[in-house]
């Protein structure tokens, strides 16, 4: 009798030494870091909250230790909540850890060149020595000047509207990036530029949300909108001709700037001036060019907005901290005088203030993702190859037994030795690149919003 295999005994067989192969698999004997209870088969994805993980994250810490184990459907993560191990792993084996995990949902939205998803490889190393060429640290100084002209532009709109403030504080902040990256200066209220940069800043903010939900792997991109779950790659797709747009028009209108030779120096201006002298030659081709000013003007201007929202805030709630600045500023500059960058030295709380803004409340709590790119040991914990980190910033900047009662807002902890914050800018061969700029912006901001403005809450909410 003809022998021959059913397809159903086939799959079953398949199935079988799948599993035999997981249970008798060389298990490693280091056990993986401590972890919640999770649920068979979806893991930890119930307990996931959409909103303020990194309040969450920092929770677990509290009663799992500074380096938790979540595991998802299809993905690990490793919970980070200390700076010493976010810098014994993120910093020194950055070799291992400075890889991203893919994002779908980013994709289809249109930022396949933007460097804050790309994987770990050339194409990185490529993108960040575009960017680190125009904003390493010695090459920011040049911008200073531009810097301090914008915050003075901040504080005139800020005399005739306090009302709209937070208008305000968001065109200082894009003006900013827009001169240094496109040579384009910021005049009025309805300028095209700011109007991209805000539309698709927008669009990030919507979507950023649902990548932090980290369960994109349940993203059914491929499936029609109707179906349950395809939500955001719907919505993704909608915001695509914006981010186009994003990188289109600024690249074109330079283009075309520098060909009638009204373009001003600028990012963008070298990079198309080097593209048209040397043609293929040029080690980066436009699709890299747009990629970079768009990503550098994305991942700036909401940032730097949004810590700047965090200090008047903090101005509002601690006014005794604000007249202590005022009082530093008032000594140190002659009367009428609006602060400089070469005042910075001469002003030690300010400092102060300005390190425990980006504490208090980092604006990035729960950073951007890395990924392991190798099996790893770290403190007799196991951090198994394709890991999410999270370097909770959260968790790092409120750490107990680095800062005494850190959820009060309190410039003099660092007179009194308390260390500075770290992980708010990133770690490793991540690190945020525009980490200079985005601290003197902010510097510049506050140094001149506190020489001439006392900053309360509006009358009638006291
Ligand atoms: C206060 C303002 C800012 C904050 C708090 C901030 C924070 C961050 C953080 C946490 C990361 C992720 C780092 C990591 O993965 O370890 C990042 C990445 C990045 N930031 Fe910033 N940033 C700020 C301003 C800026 C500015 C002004 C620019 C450019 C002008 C910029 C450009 C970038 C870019 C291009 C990346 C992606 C780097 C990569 O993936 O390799 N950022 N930033």
């Amino acid at each position: 009798m003809e022998q021959s295999l059913s397809p159903t005994l086939v799959f079953a067989s398949i199935v079988l030494l799948w599993i035999l192969a997981i249970l008798i698999r060389p298990r490693n004997s280091v056990p993986l870091p401590p972890s919640p209870p999770a649920d068979p088969i979806i893991g930890h994805l119930r307990m996931m909250p959409t909103d303020d993980q990194g309040t969450f994250f920092y929770e677990l810490s509290k009663k799992y230790g500074k380096v938790v184990y979540l595991w998802l459907p299809g993905r690990t993560m490793i919970i980070i909540n200390s700076a010493q191990a976010a810098v014994d792993l993120l910093d020194k084996r950055s070799a291992l850890y400075s890889d991203r995990p893919p994002s779908d949902v980013f994709m289809l939205m249109g930022w396949e060149e933007t460097i804050a998803f790309f994987p770990y490889g050339e194409r990185l190393r490529k993108h960040r020595k575009m960017i680190n060429d125009y904003l390493r640290r010695e090459k920011c100084k040049d911008y200073l000047p531009a810097q301090a002209l914008e915050a003075r532009k901040l504080v005139e709109n800020l005399a005739s509207t306090p009302e709209r403030f937070l208008d305000h504080l968001s065109r200082f902040s894009a003006a900013i990036i827009i001169r240094i990256i496109y040579g384009h200066e910021v005049v009025s209220d309805n300028d095209y530029y700011v109007k991209i940069v805000t539309e698709t800043a927008h669009c990030l903010r919507r979507l950023y949300l649902y990548h932090k939900s980290w369960n994109e792997t349940l993203t059914v991109k491929y499936l029609p909108s109707w179906c349950p779950g395809t939500y955001p790659a719907t919505q993704a797709r909608s915001y695509r001709p914006i981010v186009d747009l994003m990188h289109t028009y600024p690249f074109e209108d330079v283009k075309t700037k520098t060909a009638n030779g009204t373009a001003n120096d600028s990012f963008l201006r070298s990079h198309v001036e080097g593209l048209q002298k040397q043609g293929s030659a040029y080690p980066y081709p436009a699709k890299d060019i747009k990629g970079a000013a768009a990503a550098i003007t994305n991942a700036g201007t909401d940032t730097t907005h949004a810590t700047l929202m965090a200090f008047m805030l903090t101005m509002v709630l601690y006014p005794s901290i604000q007249a202590k600045a005022q009082e530093e500023l008032d000594n140190w500059l002659d009367s009428g005088r609006l602060p400089d960058f070469d005042d910075r030295p001469h002003l030690p709380y300010l400092e102060c203030l300005l390190q425990e803004t980006y504490r208090w409340h980092s604006v990035t709590p729960t950073g951007i993702p890395h990924k392991s790119t190798e099996d790893d040991i770290y403190n007799g914990m196991f951090i198994p190859k394709g890991s999410i980190i999270v370097a909770n910033t959260r968790g790092i900047t409120l750490d107990e037994d680095v800062y005494k009662d850190p959820l009060t807002f309190d410039p003099s902890r660092y007179q009194r030795g308390e260390p500075h914050p770290i992980g708010h800018f990133g770690f490793g061969r991540r690190i945020c690149p525009g980490r200079f700029l985005a601290d003197s912006s902010v510097w510049i901001a506050m140094a001149t919003i506190l020489a001439i403005f006392n900053i309360s809450p509006p009358m009638g909410h006291l």
